[in-house]
């Protein structure tokens, strides 16, 4: 097996008394989307700081493609898109971007990335006259400007509409299709469920899940939610059912994934007094608060 691009082992980060990481393990491999989670103050900002060698760890190591945080390399290596972008407000979407492919030293199709981004309309006008989405955008063109090893994004849609978190998701799906291994910090849970392959997430400065969606769901033993319409009578479907009448005509009723095929059973086999059923498996929102507030053991 290769070596993931990102290695992360056992990193504690002090901040005078307060622990603010402790023992964190994380990898992600070349191609890989990884949502790192967490509460306000959870440390995820603190690691990605840590990753890029803007601040040193108290105990573990960190590798980026092989090269210690903050080395020459490990600087080529890395593209980190943060929050909140800023660039100098005097200068055109184009200038600015020209300006970092010469200090990468790479040649760079400046045009094509802008337009790849959405900006070809506005890449002659100042930056200054931006707003936070184009800043956003142009802070992407400039992630994907040093085709990195990998990609450290920090809530990378936050204030941005709709449309544009879906162009944005798209493009990094074509970062990591190149085999830029990407660590996406985010609160937008709905988001990262569908656009990621792996969720970690930190509570108070330690790991407490990481894995897939599917494998998080199964350990966790959330339940699956079936929501069954009556044709007729809610209260009586509810009571052979064993559910809970949740409006006027439909009734929830919660079962493991190990009794689900039989409760779909017993609903088919209650012909026309069912109107419909919708079947809800447990989402990130509902895995989140349990890892989230769990008890760390
Ligand atoms: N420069 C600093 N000096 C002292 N404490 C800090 C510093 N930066 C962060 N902290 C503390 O470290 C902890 C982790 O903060 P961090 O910013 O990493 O959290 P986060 O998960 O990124 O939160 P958010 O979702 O709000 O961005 C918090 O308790 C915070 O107060």
């Amino acid at each position: 097996m290769t070596e993931p691009t990102l290695t992360i082992e056992k990193a504690s980060k002090d901040r005078g008394k307060l622990r603010v990481l402790s023992d964190v393990d994380l990898t992600v491999a070349a191609g890989e989307r990884v949502a790192l989670l967490g509460h306000n103050g959870a440390g995820k900002s603190t690691l990605i700081k840590t990753v890029l060698g803007l601040t040193p760890l108290s105990g573990g190591a960190i590798r980026v493609g092989g090269a210690q945080p903050g080395s020459a390399a490990a600087r080529r290596a890395t593209a980190f898109l943060p929050e909140s972008v800023s660039f100098h407000p005097a200068l055109t979407g184009r200038e600015q971007l020209t300006l970092f492919a010469r200090l990468d030293g790479a040649a760079a199709d400046v045009a094509g990335l802008l337009d790849r981004v959405g900006l070809s309309e506005a890449m002659d006008r100042r930056i200054g006259t931006y707003s936070k989405g184009m800043r956003q955008r142009l802070g992407l063109a400039q992630v994907l400007l040093g085709r990195p090893v990998v990609a450290l994004l920090d809530e990378p849609t936050s204030g941005l509409d709709p449309v544009s978190r879906q162009d944005l998701y798209a493009i990094i799906d074509e970062l990591a299709a190149q085999g830029t291994a990407v660590l996406i910090a985010s609160h937008a849970l709905t988001e990262v469920e569908a656009r990621t392959d792996r969720i970690a997430i930190l509570r108070q400065g330690i790991k407490v899940a990481d894995d897939t969606l599917a494998n998080l769901s199964q350990a966790a033993g959330l339940p699956i939610r079936l929501r069954v319409r009556a044709s007729g009578d809610a209260d009586a479907l509810a009571q052979q059912t064993g559910g809970r009448r949740i409006n006027g005509a439909s009734v929830e009723i919660l079962c493991s994934p190990a009794q689900k095929m039989d409760a779909l059973r017993r609903i088919a086999a209650m012909g026309d007094a069912v109107a419909d059923v919708d079947m809800t498996p447990p989402r990130l929102e509902d895995l989140y608060r349990h890892y989230a507030k769990e008890t760390v053991q």
